[in-house]
Parts: C-alpha cells; structure tokens; sequence
C-alpha cells in the first residue's frame, strides 16, 4: 500500500502534482502504470522520468467539468477501475483507523477485492498410507523360501541311505513333510559340493509339522560313515522331556550304526554324564607330569585357583590320582550330544575334555525361547567354544615350534535353528553369529502361492497354526466357578462316558464364527452365556470319549492345586490324571498306560510329542500369542485333528477375542468358536458338585495353613515355565 499514500486524494505529493498540472485545482490521479511503482536497483532514474513522459503523452489529463461540483477528483475513465478500488483501499484503511483508535478491532469480515480470480485447483488427492517398500530386515530374513504344506515327497526320492530309509519304512514313515522336503536337500551331504563353505539354516513351521526328523535326518547320515567317535554334532532343547523325545527319534533312525548319542540334562548327576562324555585315558610323559605336577602343586599350597579355568582344575586333580610320568588323555565318548544349555555350559567351563572343537553340527530347536532368556549366557559361551582355531591334533614338544604349520580346525559347526514361532529378532539371531545363513518358513498353501515379488517385506512373519485343529473358547463367568466348567468340559465334551455322565447336560454352543460372539466378546458375562446357550450349534465337534487331554496352568503351584481340586471333586479321575511340572514327575513316553489327563504348566508347551493327545485345555489364558500357539500345537500333530478349548473369565474375554483369538499374525484354518457350557444347577447334581467344590477347597486350605507353618524350601521359586531350561 505504500507506493498508493503518496496519491491520496486532495493530498498529493509533490512530484506527482508537478508532473501533471496545467489545472489549478486538482491533481490527478495516478494512472495504472503510475502506480506500479518500478522495483528493484536496476532502473535509473533517467529511465524513470522517460517513462512519466511517455505517460503523460499518452494520457493527456481530462479537462475538469465545472458543472460536477463533486468531491471525487475527475478520473481518466481509462483507469477508473484502479482508481475506485484505489478509493475503497483508502476508505478500508482510514475505517480501522478510526477503529484502532476507538479501541475495536476490526475483524476482515469481506474478502479483499483484486481482480485475480482463483485459478480452479485439482481436488486434492489423498495422501496414501505409507507402506515400506524397504525392510530394515536383512535380505535373507525379509525374503525367506516359503515352502507350502502340501508339498510332500516319498523319502526315498531325497537321497537318504538304505539303512536309514529302511529304518523311517519300520516307523511307517514313508512320505517327507513339507519341512522334511525341504530342509533334507540343503542339508545332506551333496555329492560334489563338499568344498563349499556349509551354509546356515534357520527355519519356521507349524507346531507338529515334523522338524525334529528334519534335522535328526541329516545329522545322523552325516555321522554314518564316520569311524572315529568325535563330539560332531549338539542339539540344544529346552527341556529334560525335550531332551528324551529328540534322543528316541535320533537313536531311532540310528540303529545299526556306530553313532554314540549322548544327553545331558539338569536332573541326572555332573559326574554320571561326564563318564558318558569323556573317555579317560593316560599316556606316559614324564616331562609334562612334572610340568602339571608343580602347578597342582602351586595350586594346592598358593591357592593358583583363580588363574585356572575349571576345566584346568579338574585335570590337575586328574594328574594327582595317575601314577608318577603318566599325564590324563581325553576322547570324547559321544559323536551327537541332546542336552539343555544350562547343562551344556556346565560341562562346557566344568568337565575336562569336553570340548566342542569337533562339532560339525549346532542345532536349536525352539530357538526363539532359547534365545530369549539367557540361561547362563549360553549362546556366547557355546558360540566362543565354537569359533576357536585349535590345531586338530596336540603337538609334541618337537613340533611345539611349527604348531601354527599344523592343520588348524577347519570345519566350522552348521547352525540349524527351529521354532514355531521364529523370532525374526536380528539383534537375537545375531548373537548366534550365523554364516550365509537361509531362511525356510513353511505355510499354507494360500500363502505360499502368494507371489514373492509383490509380497511385502512383512509378508514371511507371522505364526501359522495347524490346519488340523478346531479352536473353542468357553466363558466362565467371573472364574469362581472355574474347575467346575472345566470338568463340566470334560465330562459332557472329552470324556463322555465317565460315572457322572447320567446327569442331563444342557451344554450348548453358539454360532460357528467368532463374528457372532463379536458383540459380546469383550465383556463377556454369565448372564449373557445364559442366553446364548439355547442356541444350538451343528458344528460342535462329537465327543470322542477315548481322548487324552493336556491342561494348561500358569505354575507349578497352580497345578498342583488344580490336581488336587479336580481329583477330589471328581474322584474316578484320580487314577488317569498326572501331574506334570518340573517338581513332580518325568512323562515316560515308552509305556503304554499314558494317563488321560495331564496338568502342566508351560513347559510342557514347547515340542512335546504325544501322539495320542486329542485336546488341549487352557485353563488359564497363555500370556502371548506365541505361548497359545505352542501350547494348542501340542494337539492336531502330524496331519491329525485335535481341539484347543480355552476358558476365559470375564476380565480376560477382551483381552482373548483380540489378541488371541482375532489376533492379526496368525494363519488359522478356521475362527475360534465360542462355546457355552452349562452348569448343573438343580439340587441334587448340582448341589452335590458343588458340596464337593468346596470340601476340596477346604482341604486345599488346611494343606496350605499346615504348609505356611514350616520355613518354604522353595522360597523365591519361579514359574515353572520361566524355569524351563534345566
Ligand atoms: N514323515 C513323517 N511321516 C509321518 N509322521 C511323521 C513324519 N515326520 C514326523 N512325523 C511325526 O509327526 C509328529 C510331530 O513331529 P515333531 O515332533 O518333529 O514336530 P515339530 O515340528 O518338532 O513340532 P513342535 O514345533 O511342536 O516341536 C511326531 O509324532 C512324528 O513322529
């Protein structure tokens, strides 16, 4: 507005009104190209006052009409639109003047007035979500070999040895599972590739999908041929019964070889399996018995422990109980070693002789579990052990000199690393200093056909559940009543055929799909199951009444108590039902009379194999996807069908329907059914449970009163699933 002041009306300035008058009175206005006042250093005054002369000639002043006695100053109508907005712009600002002055503000309620008219814009288009099209994966995990389930192959197509094929045809096995198929090519010894670096394998498939047999395979037809006895392969699990089932498929396909196999688990004595480990001999060699003679005996009288590793300890001690000049020698007494890390790393700093500078073969099942929690810092200490460069033989004092000459270990250990749940946790899988590594996920076949190229980086994730299984979700009201429906569950849906059966049951299911409980899924209430259990439900499953069901607690206390609760309601059950924790007892999968019933907790829920179990019950919701997921996959093994029930009370419902049972990462072949069941409610069934409920409950309480009196041995104790590597 500026270069304008200078023109108000009856106000001109100087230079303007000596530019343009002849006439007395009034001066004119500016004219359009006046008032574009030029910008800018460049233009030199000369230009300028050539330019107001041009002007001047090209718009000679209007003669002043007499007879329009008006204020408005005669205008050259060839600008008269300039100069009335000119005018109206001068008007504005002398109206908020005043405004200003008399304390108002004065709000733009008109639009200013130009003559630019909008140009007419393109709607604007809405901005798209963002979708990666990087992953901050590495390229072997975003982009892993998807492998459908269907995809089967006869064994004897996959290049395994007679004797082996021979013994998986006596099991019945005659077929390979999706993951068999796959990870055996990569895997066996290939034929005229022997001079590659071996590379690493990790893998992902369902729950009972077959992986032990994937890696047992492998391994034992690596070890066939071998005529030494040399620690050259570990399995890493994380549990005793873990331990036990991966040792019977491995001394299975085993059979008639040579290969020595080995465990090492928590609850067997150091010293009983270092007499399996190590083979102790004694050599004659005066001059390094002297040698370790001075350092036992500085050790004895200076206290040299700290300087020695225990490894060092236990030979000195060795060295003592030898007769004078002989010096201890070590083999190994196992060529495949099954054991649990925290009993790995024990012998690993502890035994003499144990060493892992052979080993060919690291496999971890259940990694992302193993890798989870330290367990005594295993993976670094086993990773370590493996990486040293050791000659592969001791030199002798004269070729002490030239031992950097001597063939150094020169294969390194092959990683093979499984779960159901595989963590695609780089920072975790890093810790195992995989090389080359591969990574082989096995799905369904709708999505192992969805196209690699246009699959996002994500796609591979997620937890796939067997096709197998029929999911069921039971509300327990506010869960006072919970062993109540759960042997409601048993009797009426399990075991059909038990003394209290001859009671009317009047369980009932709703819809088939979750998305007619979605209403009602969150806050779900007893009154709300009432209504819903007169619905009838044709795809309930039929009760099989020769089944065998695992249940599932949170601690070893909590089943015990849950033992004890349901033994005493429902005595007929007492003699079919185990308790299973790490406290009580070991399963034995060898015999026959395998109970029906089985309480555990959360160690039962990784890897073990019970071929006859046809349900799974949690009792209490699992703490995270992955837990259900394992759990649940106890059952629907093998391509067999099998049934999760999960109760859940009213405060757990919105946490279940979202995270668990609509949970996003996870492929089911069907949606979790929720299913009512009733309880007995006239007096005479009804009542009598309930007496019973609550003597159980009473005598629960006189264990734990008469408990609470003697100091706890157990004080400070974990979950038994915390627990669980042992
Ligand atoms: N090729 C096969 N043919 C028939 N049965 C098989 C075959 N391979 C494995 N099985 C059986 O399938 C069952 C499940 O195998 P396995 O325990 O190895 O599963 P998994 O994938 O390790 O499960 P989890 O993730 O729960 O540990 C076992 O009972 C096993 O004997």
């Amino acid at each position: 507005m500026a270069p304008y002041a200078r023109y108000v009306p009856l106000k001109p300035a100087a230079p303007v009104a000596a530019a343009t008058t002849t006439l007395e009175h009034v001066p004119t206005p500016p004219t359009a190209k006046q008032v574009k006042v030029p910008k800018g250093p460049s233009r030199s005054d000369d230009s300028g006052r050539k330019k107001r002369k041009r002007i001047e000639r090209d718009n000679p002043p209007t003669t002043h009409d007499a007879d329009n006695d008006t204020d408005t100053p005669p205008v050259p109508s060839k600008h008269s639109a300039v100069y009335s907005k000119f005018q109206k712009a001068a008007q504005r600002s002398e109206a908020a003047k005043a405004s200003a002055l008399d304390g108002h503000v004065v709000l733009p309620d008109q639009p200013e007035l130009h003559d630019l008219i909008p140009l007419p814009q393109p709607e604007r288009a809405p901005t798209p979500d963002f979708v990666p099209s990087f992953s901050s994966l590495p390229q072997w995990l975003a982009h892993p070999t998807i492998v459908s389930q269907s995809t089967t192959r006869p064994f004897n197509e996959l290049a395994l040895s007679k004797k082996t094929l021979a013994h998986l045809e006596a099991r019945g096995y005659t077929t390979a599972f999706a993951v068999q198929a796959a990870l055996l090519p990569l895997l066996l010894p290939h034929p005229y590739l022997t001079h590659l670096p071996p590379k690493d394998v990790c893998v992902s498939a369902p729950t009972g999908s077959g992986k032990t047999l994937a890696y047992v395979l492998p391994i034992i037809e690596n070890l066939r041929p071998r005529l030494d006895t040399k620690l050259r392969a570990v399995i890493v699990v994380p549990t005793r019964e873990l331990v036990a089932q991966a040792y019977t498929v491995a001394s299975t396909c085993a059979q008639g070889s040579a290969i020595q196999i080995a465990l090492a688990v928590g609850n067997q004595s150091v010293a009983a399996e270092q007499d399996l480990l190590v083979k102790r001999g004694r050599s004659y060699n005066p001059e390094r018995h002297r040698s370790l003679m001075n350092k036992a005996r500085k050790r004895q009288c200076f206290e040299l422990d700290s300087d020695l590793t225990d490894t060092d300890a236990a030979m000195l001690d060795d060295v003592v109980r030898l007769p004078t000049g002989y010096v201890p020698t070590y083999s190994s007494a196992a060529d495949l070693l099954i054991c649990t890390p925290g009993r790995l790393v024990e012998h690993l700093t502890a035994t003499a002789g144990f060493t892992l500078d052979h080993v060919e073969w690291l496999v971890v099942d259940e990694a992302d579990r193993l890798l989870d929690q330290s367990f005594q810092e295993w993976v670094a200490k086993v990773t370590a052990a493996l990486d040293v460069q050791k000659p592969l033989s001791t030199p002798s004092p004269e070729t002490a000199a030239l031992r950097h000459l001597m063939p150094h270990r020169e294969r390194y250990a092959r990683k093979v690393i499984l779960s159901a749940t595989m963590t695609r946790d780089i920072s975790r899988l890093s810790a195992l200093k995989l090389r080359r590594p591969t990574m082989v996920v096995v799905k369904t076949e709708a999505e192992a056909l969805i196209d690699p190229d246009t699959a996002t980086a994500n796609s591979a994730e997620g937890f796939e559940l067997p096709t197998t299984l029929s999911e069921f979700a039971v509300p327990v009201g506010d869960g006072s009543d919970k062993p109540l429906f759960l042997l409601e569950l048993l009797r009426s849906r399990i075991f059909p055929g038990s003394k209290l059966e001859s009671r009317t049951l009047q369980d009932d299911s709703s819809s088939t799909s979750t998305s007619e409980s979605d209403s009602s899924s969150d806050d779900e209430s007893s009154s709300d199951d009432d209504s819903d259990s007169s619905r009838s439900n044709n795809l309930a499953p039929k009760p099989t009444g020769n089944g065998m069901v695992l249940i599932f607690t949170p601690s070893t206390e909590a089943a015990a108590r849950l033992h004890h609760l349901i033994t005493h309601i429902e005595p007929s059950y007492k003699a079919t039902t185990l308790l299973l924790t790490k406290a009580s007892t070991n399963l034995n999968f060898n015999t026959s009379s395998l109970p029906r019933i089985i309480i555990s907790t959360d160690r039962a829920s990784r890897g073990l194999d019970l071929p006859l179990l046809t349900h799974v019950i949690n009792y209490t919701i699992p703490r995270s996807l992955a837990s259900y997921v394992h759990r649940v996959g106890r059952t629907a093994r093998a391509g067999r069908s099998g049934e999760a029930w999960s109760l859940f009370a009213e405060n757990e419902g919105r946490w279940f329907w979202n995270e668990i049972a609509r949970a996003k990462g996870i492929g089911r072949n069907t949606k979790v059914e929720r299913t009512n069941l009733k309880l007995a409610t006239d007096q005479k069934e009804g009542g009598e449970m309930r007496s019973r409920y609550v003597d159980a409950l009473e005598g629960m309480k006189n264990i734990v009163t008469s408990k609470n009196t003697k100091p706890r041995k157990n004080k400070g104790r974990k979950d038994d699933d915390v627990e669980m590597a042992d």
